[in-house]
């Protein structure tokens, strides 16, 4: 939705569109540059009827504990509390006009003034009221920018309306809720309510526990029925570890509920504890996306299937505490986790694990119960995935990472979802990055696309579910997708390679280049290959797209590499710029290995001089039979009636094939040229190159005397006929031509089996004995294996690629 949507919905909406939920958190809006992007996504992505939460600007929770604390240890705050009050200021004055400038600059010093009292007489009573002012004020701020600039907005403070039984059971009291929030809300008013803040039952002001404004977003959008609810922070959606601190982490596309509600009580600050559970009667999408770069898809949080099911992730914590007590077994293993939610809880080792903020609860618990109890900081970390606790394999290799480290005996968990380690040390970066190797090393997950269903497509397809089976490198493909013209079948969770065609031919809808595109954008893989077995130009356009989204192209298609100097150049550069592979082994000579011998001479720090050749199938199959015996015509007819040659066969007569052929080896071996730079000699004559196929056929005879002249030329000189393709450099650069030559019959061109190609490079290395290639130039099992080898190259390649996690404040 743009800017004048939002403006216009806000003077003639009523109302009955989905609402959609957005939460910034404190990091989105950290200070008025990050205001202005969370404006920016307003903008685009929310309507006049949907509800902005809102945390307190980056880091302002932070300095209002501090006080707090200062004001508890009976510490000077008042150069803390002049910083704070000056950060929030400054961030009035950037964001807006000097009128509104100066009201919220009142508003903000009268709750100084109010803060001060509070810190100086009552800051224990008061330090609900005290935390929940960042929120309010970071509301009022949003809000207050939206109002001067976009469109009518107003704050709500959440503890008008959202109500809880108390801070530490944070169960909310919906009807109530939902009855005071409709009383609040204003209709033709975008809402920009506080997050993390809520009241008991009792009128106070609680908490919703550090990051609890994910928790308070999902309530909202449970009270209003909302349709999706988008957590916006700073890095692009939910990983395998936290990406600060492992760098080579994984973004994990779609994560199952039970996998993230696990990953929030083990106190991962993407996800808060609570987050899910206001959602679990609700059909609401989840998703964790960037507010620093919106257009890149973040994290869906959901029902999932197999594929999002085999993820794992790493997660840790360093502020839990083990709590000790001979009296540990009076309480059963239901009551603790009803009372405390320990992180682990073992009956049998009369062990408990609790976050630190448990403390308090627990000591009383025991006090008034039992006897003495004691706590000792510890860490923890964890695997957490889809039912790890039942997966042996995952349960030993977490063991084995952790071979070289000091554990406590106890490897419990306490969920299906988790198996967690408790560590007398705090958790190091360098254990949580051995850790998360180990347990990811080889879960690199790559699509792949057929585009293209005729008969190398289909041989290509047959080829694959013994390939993954025998190529180890092709353990983690997925295909996910099969293009015909006008058919399309794309699923997700992959598509059985033995049955593809089947179900092709079963699913396949309707072939749309925009929804194609739009599920390449967010497609949920590591990696992304599109296998282009088609003949098609227009698909070929579409290699610009693949490459901005990182991509990979294994092109058995020509129309791109052969496109002109220009488009080659930008393609190439944009794949570079992206990390996307680009091969096309079987592009030139099917699966001989010519644009890998080019390719390694380079990279040995060869030069190549010269390279030369009988490229086409086609015309090394007619001049091979060609003898005069029959007149041409008719082994034209012959060989088109064997498939030999393409369906119009001026296609191969006109020598455009052998020259893009010609074009693509001399790029790969370095040179800068287009087609136009490359004299073709066509075997068409005039008077036949406009007519139809049929009428060009019916008057194929009058190809005959011109073939025979030729011929018997060739002949008097004693020497046949073959359809060269030259490229050499000289002295003025380089000289190219494709066209008809008269070969000595010994010669190395002129002694083919009919169909063969040949292909000749001289180099620095191999001056005086050129380096030879020869073999089928085409061909169903020859090509489909091609481009299998290019497939399993491209996985070799991307094995070991890394992808850098976009964080801002890490590498933005
Ligand atoms: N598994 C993970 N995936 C993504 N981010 C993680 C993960 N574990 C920890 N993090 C950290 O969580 C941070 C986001 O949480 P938080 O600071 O609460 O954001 P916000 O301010 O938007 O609420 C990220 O910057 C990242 O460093
Ligand atoms: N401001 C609170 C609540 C919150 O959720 O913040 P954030 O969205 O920045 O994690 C905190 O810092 O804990």
């Amino acid at each position: 939705m743009t800017i004048e949507n939002l403006i216009k919905h806000a003077n003639t909406h009523t109302g009955k569109l989905a609402i959609n939920v957005h939460k910034f958190g404190g990091s989105s809006l950290a200070n008025s540059e990050c205001i202005e992007r969370v404006i920016d996504i307003i903008c685009r992505h929310c309507q006049i009827n949907d509800i902005v939460v809102v945390s307190a600007n980056g880091g302002v929770t932070d300095q209002l504990f501090n006080l707090c604390q200062l004001a508890k240890d009976e510490v000077d705050y008042t150069e803390a509390l002049n910083n704070l009050h000056f950060q929030l200021k400054g961030l009035i004055a950037e964001l807006l006009n000097e009128q509104n400038s100066s009201y919220l600059t009142k508003q903000l010093s009268d709750d100084f003034l109010q803060l001060s009292d509070w810190l100086a007489n009552d800051y224990k009573q008061q330090r609900n009221n005290i935390l929940a002012f960042g929120e309010v004020w970071s509301a009022r701020l949003l809000s207050a920018v939206l109002n001067e600039r976009i469109c009518p907005s107003h704050a709500l403070d959440s503890r008008d309306f959202i109500q809880i039984a108390s801070e530490q059971e944070p169960q909310v009291n919906y009807d109530y809720s939902r009855d005071q929030f409709n009383q609040l809300k204003q209709t033709h008013q975008l809402t920009i309510a506080t997050g993390y803040i809520a009241r008991d039952v009792n009128g106070q002001s609680c908490t919703l526990g550090r990051n609890g404004s994910d928790y308070s977003a999902t309530i909202m959008a449970a009270l209003t029925g909302a349709a999706n609810v988008t957590l916006w922070t700073d890095v692009d959606g939910i990983y395998s570890a936290d990406p600060r601190v492992v760098p080579a982490a994984r973004k994990l596309h779609r994560l199952p509920n039970g996998v993230a509600r696990e990953l929030g009580r083990l106190g991962n600050p993407v996800l808060h504890v609570n987050t899910l559970k206001p959602l679990e009667e609700h059909a609401t999408h989840l998703h964790v996306a960037s507010s620093f770069d919106s257009e890149i898809s973040g994290t869906e949080i959901g029902k999932f299937g197999f594929l999002a099911k085999q993820e794992l992730s790493v997660t840790y914590s360093n502020d839990v505490l083990l709590v000790s007590s001979e009296h540990l077994s009076a309480l059963s293993k239901p009551e603790a986790f009803t009372r405390f939610s320990p992180i682990c809880f073992d009956e049998k080792q009369a062990l408990m694990v609790i976050k630190q903020e448990q403390q308090k609860a627990v000591s009383q618990w025991f006090a008034s119960k039992v006897g003495d109890v004691t706590f000792k900081p510890v860490a923890i970390i964890a695997v957490v995935g889809h039912k790890v606790a039942e997966r042996g394999d995952v349960k030993a290799r977490f063991k084995r990472a952790l071979e070289n480290t000091r554990t406590l005996d106890v490897v419990s968990s306490t969920s299906e979802h988790s198996i967690i380690s408790v560590l007398p040390d705090s958790c190091s970066p360098e254990l949580t990055n051995v850790v998360h190797h180990e347990m990811t090393k080889d879960a690199k997950h790559i699509g792949v696309v057929v585009a293209g269903l005729g008969n190398i497509g289909e041989r290509f397809l047959s080829l694959l579910p013994n390939q993954i089976k025998r190529q180890s490198v092709l353990e983690n493909v997925h295909l996910v997708g099969l293009l015909s013209s006008k058919k399309a079948l794309i699923n997700t969770d992959g598509i059985s390679p033995k049955q593809a065609l089947l179900q092709f031919e079963k699913q396949a809808k309707d072939y749309d280049e925009t929804l194609l595109l739009t599920w390449l954008k967010n497609h949920p893989y590591d990696e992304l290959i599109v296998v282009d077995i088609t003949p098609s130009e227009t698909f070929s356009l579409l290699y610009r797209e693949f490459f901005q989204q990182g991509i990979h192209v294994i092109g058995a298609n020509k129309w791109a590499a052969s496109s002109s100097t220009e488009y080659y150049n930008g393609l190439t550069a944009l794949a570079e710029q992206n990390g996307s592979v680009w091969l096309g082994n079987t592009t030139v000579g099917a699966g001989l290995p010519i644009n890998f011998a080019i390719n390694d001479l380079r990279r040995s720090g060869d030069e190549v001089k010269a390279i030369s050749g009988i490229f086409s199938g086609t015309l090394s199959w007619l001049f091979e039979q060609y003898d005069g015996s029959v007149p041409f015509s008719e082994l034209l007819t012959n060989a088109l009636s064997q498939g030999l040659t393409e369906p119009d066969p001026r296609e191969d007569l006109s020598g455009r094939d052998v020259q893009r052929k010609l074009l693509i080896l001399a790029r790969l071996a370095g040179f800068t040229l287009s087609l136009e730079d490359i004299e073709c000699q066509s075997l068409v004559p005039e008077q036949l190159v406009s007519l139809s196929t049929q009428d060009f056929l019916k008057q194929s005879h009058l190809l005959d005397e011109l073939f025979e002249n030729q011929l018997l030329q060739a002949k008097s000189e004693g020497k046949c006929l073959r359809y060269i393709a030259k490229f050499e450099i000289n002295e003025d650069g380089y000289q190219a031509n494709v066209g008809l030559a008269f070969l000595d019959t010994d010669d190395a061109f002129a002694r083919l089996n009919p169909c063969d190609n040949i292909f000749k490079i001289e180099s620095q290395w191999y001056q005086d004995n050129p380096l030879i290639i020869r073999g089928p130039g085409a061909g169903r099992d020859v090509t489909a294996g091609g481009i299998h080898s290019d497939l399993v190259a491209i996985c070799e390649q991307l094995s070991t690629k890394q992808h850098q996690v976009k964080i801002k404040g890490l590498n933005e």
